[in-house]
């Protein structure tokens, strides 16, 4: 397994990331246990705000939180001069909770509710990301009823299609999310948008896709929207002062994965940025991203306990462990690759090929196909690498299993910041009707 950031074998032959044992991590915090390299996690905050401030342009990063959204990793995006992307009111709740500044989080999604854009409104968040013209409406209603004016970015599809799993790919015609340029509806949002008085134009918002790895991509997205936006200037007399390429940065999950440098898709972007806007003598927009994946994907680890295993002669060996698709559906989701190893007996050598299984009734709960390891045994603690994006944040409760705690490391700590889901938080929203009620007591 790569070991990522702070990550190293200790002198006890153990995995220990920000200077804590792992193996003691699984015993004080129990398993499955999400563990985050908070050095990494800032590392990588600094990498991308770094990279804007030597080009010399205006810029904003929004942790996209979409990504892993809980309060502390709301605290870490403010302290590191984040904005923050949301595209739910649970989202914006979680936010604002954690004291994040409104002023600085964007609310996206293709089907915001009344409720959601009120909550927005209320809070004086910093710009809504319009999607659809329903939408567009909507807000500039809720917005003249509360007496005030919120700015916001059209979401476009550029008509770029990203090199990715297709179910992450966003940029294409045919998706769900944003106006087209290519058939005018675009145009026809911001012709609308200039007669609502209680929307402010702030620009436009391209996100082609997710877990990309080339520069291309975000080249011919940054020229689809800057030929777009001349088209605006000339036509409807309207400059943009922002102009947002979304998120989509590729990390290396597996050996074979070649991410750039992070600064390098900054350097693509705002080059491609200065020479298209230069070439249209229209005035240096600030450029936005949304980097999500790329902010705490590799800073998280997953640590499991080994249970079970079986062996089919002739074709493969299972090991179980006490989690799976409920904590990472993203195998089963889209085919996603992971690493891993033994985490307590880190320095043995791999003797055997092993396919590692979740707990759930789902022959498609399968978390890695032929690993190497050494041979295990029940109680052995197992590590699965780069688990830090969309693993928490798309945890389920199936098979009524509970949602696994969150720790953040650094430095020799370790700090609960979402503690395990308990029983009552499975079953405790549940309620039996009266007759119902009657019936499980005369059975039991
Ligand atoms: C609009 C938008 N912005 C940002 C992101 C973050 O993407 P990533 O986590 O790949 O950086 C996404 C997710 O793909 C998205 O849909
Ligand atoms: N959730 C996805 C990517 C979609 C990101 C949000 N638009 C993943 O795990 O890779």
């Amino acid at each position: 397994m790569y070991l990522h950031g702070t990550s190293k074998i200790n002198e006890a032959g153990r995995l220990e990331i920000g200077g804590c044992d792992t193996a003691e991590l699984a015993e004080t915090f129990g398993t499955p246990l999400y563990v985050y390299d908070e050095e990494l996690i800032r590392r990588r905050c600094r990498e991308f705000v770094e990279a804007f401030r030597a080009t010399g342009m205006k810029f904003e990063v929004a942790y996209a939180s979409k990504a892993f959204c809980v309060m502390a990793m709301c605290r870490i995006a403010e302290e590191e001069g984040m904005s923050l992307d949301v595209v739910s009111d649970g989202e914006l709740y979680t936010a604002l909770r954690a004291g994040f500044p409104p002023q600085r989080i964007h609310f996206h999604g293709n089907n915001k509710t009344l409720e959601e854009i009120e909550m927005a409104l209320d809070a004086k968040i910093g710009c809504v990301v319009v999607d659809n013209f329903n939408e567009l409406h909507l807000l500039n209603e809720s917005a003249k009823e509360k007496g005030t004016v919120m700015k916001v970015l059209f979401r476009v599809t550029p008509g770029v299609e990203a090199h990715t799993h297709e179910f992450i790919s966003t940029g294409q015609t045919d998706t769900k999310f944003g106006f087209d340029i290519g058939n005018g509806s675009a145009f026809q949002a911001i012709r609308e948008a200039m007669e609502l008085p209680h929307v402010s134009i702030l620009g436009v918002h391209s996100h082609i896709g997710s877990q990309i790895f080339e520069v291309d991509g975000f080249a011919m997205a940054a020229e689809r929207v800057a030929e777009f936006a001349q088209t605006v200037r000339q036509e409807l007399g309207v400059t943009f002062p922002v102009i947002n390429l979304g998120g989509g940065f590729g990390i290396r999950y597996i050996e074979g994965d070649s991410p750039l440098p992070l600064a390098q898709y900054v350097q693509a972007i705002t080059d491609s940025i200065k020479t298209l806007f230069n070439r249209y003598d229209y005035p240096l927009p600030e450029i936005w991203i949304e980097p999500g994946r790329s902010i705490v994907g590799d800073a998280g680890t997953t640590l499991y306990t080994i249970g079970s295993s079986k062996t089919i002669p002739g074709v493969r060996k299972y090991v179980s462990v006490d989690g799976g698709m409920t904590d990472n559906p993203r195998p089963a989701l889209y085919e996603a690759k992971y690493e891993a190893m033994l985490a307590n007996r880190a320095n043995d050598p791999n003797d055997e090929t092993v396919s590692i299984a979740g707990k759930c009734c789902e022959t498609g709960d399968m978390l890695i196909w032929d690993l190497e390891l050494p041979t295990t045994k029940p109680g052995d603690t197992l590590a699965v690498s780069c688990t830090g994006a969309y693993n928490y944040s798309m945890s389920s409760n199936y098979n009524r299993l509970r949602r696994p705690a969150v720790v953040f490391v650094k430095d020799g700590e370790a700090d609960l910041v979402v503690r395990r889901e308990t029983y009552e938080d499975v079953a405790g929203k549940d309620t039996l009707p009266e007759r119902l009620r009657k019936q499980a007591v005369a059975k039991s």
